[in-house]
Formats: structure tokens, C-alpha cells, sequence
């Protein structure tokens, strides 16, 4: 069995050469693969079957609940999709960030599946982070642009240091920001089906602080998220306050998304019609996916400045579908700070991202957490080194649904 670990810079365009490999027209190391049947996990393929289920109403990816792809938490799609890759016995598998997205254990379960799915099929692992490239494969790449030459790791490639093209923005928008609170949880309960996901929480979030949400897969951090973003019925007839207004008692669910910045890895998937990088990054300041009404002309200079920082003023003008998984993650970020509200919440914003543009990200948070008064809230299953959250909010699962703690 020949595997290859392929270590691949955000540069790369990733779809192209997985097509490329998928399609039997690799050339280079990898042409061994050129007369054998292949299959792809990665996040774009469960986005693709995510999409075929919700425009036909099928359900495409069978598991023992007869629900949607799209039902299930991040970690459970990844699981699931891995035994349905497995049924089609493919001669190897493309695997794409295959530690995105599981929790601690299910990292080291997957490590060790891996391990003996290689006796039987091919591996071809992608990975952004080179701490992330199973250790079992020897033959080790890194790709670092379009020109597919893989050049042998021999040692770590060298990655540049992150340094912010210049320094962060002046807000257009001021927010009253004299809360008491910015989120607060009094005894909130979650269930679906009558399984019970979150119970009894109760969290307080102040101005400024910085939180990292952390628990296993499944056991409700998304669902926490939704209720704070107003993407979620169930927040009603709670003790939920945002911004110390209780939920249901009059805001529109714009005005509390006009206050809050939102990254998730799913919102590219919500993202559709053809628009470029500036246009994305506008529509930061709408609260929409993609730009519908006309920017000011300040708010393009906003945008601009924000494309410096993040080194794509070169990009503006391409369309968004266009860019490398990467680079549209860190777009998507960005358009989650154009507007610098009061709060951010950033639900893993490194997975996908090479250890350049992650840290350009971490550079990015420390330092609006130093120059504003922004509130932010990280949900990730590990923390860079280079971030400090100031609290950690975890959720402890059990059957009778997940409990939360504060963690010191
Ligand atoms: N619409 C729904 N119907 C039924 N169950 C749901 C629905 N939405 C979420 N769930 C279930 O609620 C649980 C919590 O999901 P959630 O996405 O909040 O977890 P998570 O902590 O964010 O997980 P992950 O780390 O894998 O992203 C999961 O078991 C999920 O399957």
C-alpha cells in the first residue's frame, strides 16, 4: 500500500488538484493513482452532499437517526461521512483535514483507524498543519503553490511570522457599549426530539473578556452559538439576554445581528451567488451573505483597509468562489470584524488554515483585543499557543444533556 502526506499551503488550490487526482490526470509522484478509483473526505464533499439533501429533500448519508446531514454537529458529519466513504471500498481515500472539526479523542479514534485502514487502502493525506500529518506515512510532501511540484519535507518549511500589513481600522459604527452583560444564560435548557442537548445552563459574558467555549463533539457548542445569534427558535421563552434585552421581548433578530460579528466554517456553504472578495467583505456591514445594497463610500475604504491587513488588496476584484478554501475562510473572518461589533464570535476559524494564515488570525484577535473593547467568544477543540483566552466555558455531556462549567 502506497501513502503519501501532502503538507499544502492556503496558496494551493485545493479543489483543482483534488480534481486532478480524483480524475486520473495527476502527474508527478502521485501519478500512481492515475488507474484507480479514489473517494474524497473532506469538508467540501460533506458540504456537497449537505447541499444534494437539502435541494432534493433526501437523505443521502443513512446513520441509525434517519435526520439530515446538516442536523448533525460538525463532528458526528465527519464520523458518519468516513463509514459511508468506507462502503463505496475505494482503492485510497483523498483525506483532507481529517482531524477538523473532532474533539480530543475522536482525533487520537480517527489516528488510530487510519493506522489500520491502511493496511487495506491508500491514503492521501492533505494537511495545512504539519503537526497534523499522520506519523505513520512516510513519504511526507509540501506543496506551497499551483505549480503542483511537490518538494520532500525534510525539514520544517519555514513559515513566515505573522505581521499585520498595518494597523487595525477605525470603526465606522459606535455601539452603546454600557452592558451589564453581553450574553447571559439563566438556567437554559435545549432539546431536540426529546434528547435533551444542553441543560441548566447558566453563563455570564462581560465586555471585553475573551471566552473560549470548548467541549466534545455533539455536546451542544453550535446550539449555544444559535441561540446568542437569533438562528435558533428554541432561545424563546428562555432566560437568554443579549446585550441585556431578554430574548422575545421585541428586538428584531437584525438588530442583535447588526451587533454581533459571526465566522463559522458553514457560512461559505449558505454562500452562493457569484460575488467578489470587496463585495463579501462589504457585506459585513449588512449582516448578509454576499452584498445587496449599495455600500457607502466610506465602507469601501473600511473594506480596502481590511484587505491590506490581511494581504489580499491584490484580490479584491476576484470572485469569492474563486479563492482557495483558505483564503475564503480568511475572508470570511474578516467580514466578521469589518463592522468591529461589540461582540465576535469566531466558531473554529483556524480549521483549514495553514500555519501562516493562522497566524495571521491569531495576530489579528490579539490585537483588537488590545486596541478595542470588543467582547469575543472562540469555540475551537484546541487553543494556539498564541491566544490567551481570559475564561473557558465548557460543556461536560451526560444523558441527560450537557452541563456547563466555568474552567479555570
Ligand atoms: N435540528 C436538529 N435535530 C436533531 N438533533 C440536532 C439538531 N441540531 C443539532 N442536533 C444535535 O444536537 C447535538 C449538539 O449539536 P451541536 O452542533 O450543538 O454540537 P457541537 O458541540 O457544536 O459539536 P461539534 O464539536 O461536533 O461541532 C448533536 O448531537 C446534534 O446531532
Amino acid at each position: 500500500m502506497q501513502h503519501f502526506a501532502i503538507l499544502i499551503s492556503n496558496r494551493v488550490n485545493k479543489k483543482e488538484l483534488i480534481n486532478k487526482i480524483l480524475s486520473q490526470r495527476i502527474y508527478g509522484q502521485l501519478a500512481v493513482f492515475n488507474k484507480s478509483k479514489g473517494i474524497l473526505f473532506s469538508d467540501i464533499a460533506i458540504a456537497d452532499f449537505i447541499a444534494k439533501e437539502h435541494r432534493y429533500h433526501t437523505i443521502e448519508i443513512t446513520t441509525s437517526e434517519k435526520r439530515q446531514l446538516n442536523t448533525f454537529s460538525s463532528g458526528e458529519r465527519r464520523k458518519a461521512f468516513l463509514k459511508y466513504c468506507l462502503a463505496q471500498k475505494p482503492d485510497y481515500i483523498i483525506f483532507d483535514n481529517p482531524f477538523d472539526h473532532l474533539d480530543h479523542q475522536s482525533r487520537i479514534d480517527l489516528g488510530n483507524q487510519l493506522l489500520e485502514l491502511s493496511q487495506t487502502i491508500s491514503i492521501i493525506q492533505l494537511a495545512n498543519r504539519e503537526e497534523n500529518m499522520l506519523p505513520f506515512i512516510k513519504e511526507k510532501w509540501y506543496l506551497e503553490n499551483n505549480n503542483l511540484l511537490f518538494s520532500e519535507i525534510k525539514k520544517t518549511p519555514r513559515i513566515k511570522r505573522a505581521t499585520l500589513n498595518s494597523v487595525i481600522p477605525s470603526s465606522l459604527l459606535s455601539f452603546n457599549q454600557d452592558y451589564k452583560s453581553i450574553v447571559k444564560f439563566e438556567g437554559v435548557s435545549v432539546s431536540y426530539n426529546e434528547k435533551v442537548i444542553v441543560k441548566d445552563i447558566t453563563w455570564d459574558v462581560k465586555k471585553g473578556e475573551f471566552w473560549q467555549l470548548i467541549g466534545p463533539n455533539g455536546s451542544g457548542k453550535s446550539t449555544i452559538l444559535s441561540l446568542i445569534t437569533g438562528d435558533n427558535p428554541k432561545a424563546y421563552g428562555q432566560n437568554i439576554y443579549i446585550f441585556d434585552k431578554k430574548k422575545g421581548t421585541g428586538e428584531s433578530i437584525w438588530d442583535i445581528k447588526s451587533r454581533i460579528g459571526h465566522f463559522s466554517t458553514n457560512i461559505a456553504e449558505l454562500f452562493k451567488r457569484n460575488q467578489t472578495v470587496g463585495q463579501m467583505i462589504l457585506s459585513g456591514f449588512f449582516d448578509s451573505i454576499g452584498l445587496y445594497k449599495e455600500p457607502s463610500d466610506l465602507q469601501q475604504h473600511k473594506a480596502e483597509q481590511w484587505l491590506e491587513i490581511i494581504k489580499m488588496t491584490h484580490l479584491k476584484d476576484t470572485y469569492f468562489n474563486r479563492l482557495t478554501l483558505g483564503q475564503q475562510r480568511l475572508v470570511l473572518i474578516v467580514r466578521a470584524l469589518v463592522k468591529q461589533p461589540p461582540l465576535l464570535i469566531l466558531d473554529e476559524p483556524v480549521e483549514g488554515l495553514d500555519q501562516e494564515n493562522t497566524n495571521l488570525v491569531t495576530e489579528l484577535i490579539n490585537t483588537l483585543l488590545e486596541k478595542t473593547e470588543i467582547t469575543i467568544l472562540y469555540v475551537s477543540h484546541t487553543i494556539e499557543k498564541s491566544l490567551a483566552p481570559t475564561n473557558i466555558f465548557e460543556l461536560i455531556p451526560s444523558i441527560n444533556g450537557s452541563s456547563g462549567e466555568l474552567k479555570s
